[in-house]
């Protein structure tokens, strides 16, 4: 037999009333030397008839028990030698402590195995400090608390200098303070050598504990492992009656969720996973600790709505992008379109591919990218910027952090920044002279940005710049109503968007009745349309490049 096993079973029958229901049914395992295993499994499934079984208070009705190597003999010699070597500390201190006082009590079984009683008497001091018992060892042991039995019963065994030390339930009916204090002493027991089996039914302990879990299921081993392959069969558990430990359930629920990385070792305690969380850089990181942080391979994502217009795309988005590419010479940059639509017409028309979100997110996967910053050229943070975010993190599983910029307009800062941007490029305008922006519009709530950067032009001083919107509000008809309120020479139009593609060309600046330009004109003004996406102004580059930058802060 292999010298590591100190325990073996094999095919152990055992009933107690010699009926046909068996306590122990067939019961096979190995224990290997030093480790620590928890036996765990429903009331009644066995484990206290097999460790009745170790020590020799039951003997099998058939099969075989080896100890170091040698079958048990159930002879006195056989028993003596066994009961020298496995120690049993019974869940009730009652029904183990039967002396008068402390002293007798641990020095009764050493005692018994021949010890001479100085030798004894050394031994028992040496329990007696190792274990903390002097406060009460003069007390007799009917007078002492729950927690005090127990450190005796555990004493009795550890007296004997056992190779295997048996503890069914040893927290049962204590304390918080008691069960710390028990746990401690195990924990000692280990670091010297000590075998420990352990029947408990505190999964959380179980987990954190034992190097291996025997699982019992109606007098026999449903499964021996690691504690993480044991509690990660959660049809096991089921079989058992057992819960998975609440550690796991909260690290796979932040882990389905995005906060933390699959990848990350299974945490063993509250503590490490607090560490997990402490360590997550949460704003606007998603699914990203800093744990990982060799070998990572940063990489920009342009998310951009797409156009068909060539000439457009390439100074608005073509330009965007080469500015992020320059504020982060270092990282690759990969573009999608969220536009399903225009990619496919561009794809049909000029043969070029464009990623959507998730093809993108797809390619940097496959190109071994481990943090993503995604930056949108959208407008505002509205639809297409929520889709866009919920199909990139689609694929958080695979990196290790993936953040967003925000969109153009995000806070009071950016509707400053981009006013001005604005202001700068029309400077040229008089004041009799006014602008009409074209913004998209949308049903989401974000739209209100629109009205509000309205009133927000008027209120920085540039009553002349009025903005509105082709499919929500502002509508043409109150763009109608202010600017003859205003009594101007000219209206400017201009698209607020970021490309001038078929908004901008058609239902700003077309020759068709319902267009603005049309409309300005048959109220009577002069109109000067100005096809030029957003992206074209050098402040709004600048802007979302700035947006980006902050990802990096
Ligand atoms: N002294 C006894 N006399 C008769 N039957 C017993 C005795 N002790 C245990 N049994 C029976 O043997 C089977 C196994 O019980 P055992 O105490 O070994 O299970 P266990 O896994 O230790 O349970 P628990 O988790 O409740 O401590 C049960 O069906 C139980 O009713």
């Amino acid at each position: 037999m292999n010298s590591d096993i100190i325990l073996k079973a094999e095919d152990l029958h055992f009933s107690y009333d010699d009926d046909h229901s068996h306590s122990l049914n067939g019961l096979s395992l190995e224990i290997r030397r030093g480790q620590k295993v928890a036996f765990m499994g429903a009331n009644g499934s066995g484990k206290s008839t097999f460790f009745l079984c170790c020590t020799g208070i039951h003997r099998p009705q058939s099969g075989k028990l080896y100890f170091n190597g040698e079958e048990v003999q159930y002879n006195r010699k056989g028993l003596l030698n066994l009961r020298s070597k496995v120690g049993i500390v019974f869940q009730d201190p009652d029904n183990q402590l039967f002396s008068a006082s402390v002293y007798q009590e641990i020095s009764f079984g050493i005692l018994n195995l021949g010890v001479s009683e100085e030798q004894a008497k050394k031994k028992v001091e040496e329990v007696i400090d190792y274990l903390e018992i002097t406060p009460f060892r003069h007390k007799p042991t009917h007078a002492l608390s729950g927690g005090q039995k127990k450190q005796v019963s555990i004493a009795d065994i550890l007296v004997m200098h056992p190779d295997i030390i048996i503890l069914d339930e040893p927290a049962a009916a204590l304390d918080p303070k008691h069960t710390a204090m028990v746990n401690h002493i195990v924990d000692r027991m280990t670091e010297n050598g000590i075998t420990v089996l352990m029947a408990t039914h505190d999964v959380n302990y179980a987990y954190e504990w034992a190097d291996e879990i025997m699982l019992f299921h109606e007098g026999k081993v449903l499964m021996h492992g690691s504690p993480a392959e044991v509690f990660g069969n959660r049809a096991a558990l089921r079989r058992t009656n057992l819960e998975p430990p609440a550690v796991l359930e909260l690290f796979e629920s932040l882990c389905k969720k995005g906060i933390l990385k699959a990848s990350l070792p299974l945490p063993k305690n509250l503590k490490t996973l607090e560490k997990y969380i402490a360590e997550i850089n949460l704003n606007p990181h998603y699914g990203g600790t800093k744990i990982m942080s060799e070998n990572t391979k940063k990489a920009i994502l342009a998310v951009s709505f797409g156009t068909s217009h060539n000439d457009t795309r390439a100074v608005t988005i073509d330009a965007i992008e080469q500015d992020m590419q320059n504020a982060f010479p270092d990282y690759p940059l990969y573009r999608a379109w969220t536009s399903k639509m225009i990619i496919k017409k561009v794809n049909k028309r000029d043969n070029v591919h464009i990623h959507t979100v998730k093809e993108a997110m797809e390619q940097m996967r496959a190109d071994g990218i481990t943090d993503v910053l995604v930056q949108p050229t959208h407008v505002i943070n509205g639809i297409e910027n929520d889709l866009m975010k919920e199909d990139a993190l689609s694929y958080r599983e695979y990196f290790h952090s993936i953040s967003f910029g925000d969109p153009l307009l995000t806070n009071e800062q950016d509707n400053l920044e981009v006013i001005q941007a604005v202001a700068e490029e029309f400077s040229h305008l008089t004041r009799d002279e006014v602008l009409v922006l074209m913004g998209h519009g949308t049903t989401h709530y974000a739209n209100s940005i629109y009205a509000a950067l309205d009133y927000t032009f008027k209120d920085k001083g540039y009553e002349n710049i009025f903005l509105g919107t082709v499919e929500a509000y502002p509508t043409m008809e109150s763009l109608l109503k202010m600017i003859k309120n205003y009594k101007p020479s000219k209206v400017v139009l201009a698209p607020f968007m970021i490309v001038a593609g078929d908004h901008a060309k058609n239902d700003m600046a077309g020759d068709d009745p319902d267009s603005w330009y049309s409309q300005f004109k048959a109220a009577g003004y002069e109109v000067e349309p100005v096809v030029k996406g957003l992206g074209e102004y050098p402040g709004i580059r600048k802007l979302l490049v700035e947006h980006l930058q902050a990802l990096e802060k």
